[in-house]
């Protein structure tokens, strides 16, 4: 069985997660953060793409007041290997996941997987986290990697952080082109739950 998968997003009003330069550090608040700390307590892994590594240099840990639990598996997808040793994923407890010749990066395990268009393929990313014994991921974006996994239909959650604030059409979008050529083939979604979180307002969707 393949792991569950549930699409985190920190957006602007206008479903922006960074600006044209990549600066996203913050968009939401502090409580919507720790909302998305208690998110990663809850999943065995998270995932984000080396374009998240290569702008945010993420951490991808659980911190959180008394939090005594072991931390999720760090997963990046990372085509050509461009993670430097000196990223902080690369200190351990990560899988960078390639569709290259693998060569070590850090304390990372590295594996090559089958690609489509010279990406690793999200079903075969999804076999490797379930030969890791990873049943449920947390994707942290970017854009790109969330519109990958929608395309290959493999998000059935989606936790929505919403800041009130607007980036603007320059902004990076929270989902990456889907080449939707009708409305009716637009992927859908049902809403779970919807509260204010400080500043912030936080929907909850699975798949239809
Ligand atoms: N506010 C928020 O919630 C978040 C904001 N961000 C921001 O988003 C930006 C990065 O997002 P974005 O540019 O979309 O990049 P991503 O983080 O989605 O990384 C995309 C890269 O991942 C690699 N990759 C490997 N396999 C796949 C695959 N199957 N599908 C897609 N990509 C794959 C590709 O590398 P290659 O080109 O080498 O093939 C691709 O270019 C940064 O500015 C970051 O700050 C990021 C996360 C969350
Ligand atoms: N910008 C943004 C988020 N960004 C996500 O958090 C990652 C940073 O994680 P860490 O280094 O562990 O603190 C970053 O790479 C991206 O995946 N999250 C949010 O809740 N709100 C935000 O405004």
């Amino acid at each position: 069985m393949r792991p569950r998968v549930t699409l985190k997003l920190a957006t602007s009003l206008d479903g922006r997660i960074a600006t044209a330069t990549g600066e996203s550090q913050w968009i939401t608040g502090p409580e919507a953060r720790l909302q998305g700390h208690r998110l990663r307590a809850t999943h065995d892994a998270i995932l984000v793409g080396v374009e998240t590594v290569l702008a945010d240099d993420p951490e991808l840990t659980v911190r959180l007041q008394d939090y005594e639990g072991g931390h999720p598996l760090r997963v990046v997808l990372d085509s050509r290997l461009r993670t430097t040793a000196t990223a902080k994923v690369a200190s351990g407890n990560t899988l960078i996941i390639t569709s290259a010749a693998p060569h070590a990066i850090g304390h990372a395990e590295v594996v090559t997987v089958a690609a489509i268009d010279s990406r690793p393929a999200i079903p075969a990313v999804l076999d490797a986290l379930s030969a890791r014994n990873i049943g449920s991921v947390l994707i942290e974006g970017g854009g790109r990697v969330a519109a990958s996994f929608i395309q290959a239909g493999a998000v059935d959650a989606i936790e929505w952080f919403r800041a009130p604030i607007l980036l603007g059409g320059e902004g990076r979008p929270c989902v990456a082109g889907l080449a939707l050529a009708k409305l009716a083939d637009a992927p859908k979604f049902r809403r779970l739950g919807v509260e204010p979180v400080g500043d912030d307002l936080w929907e909850r969707y699975a798949r239809v």
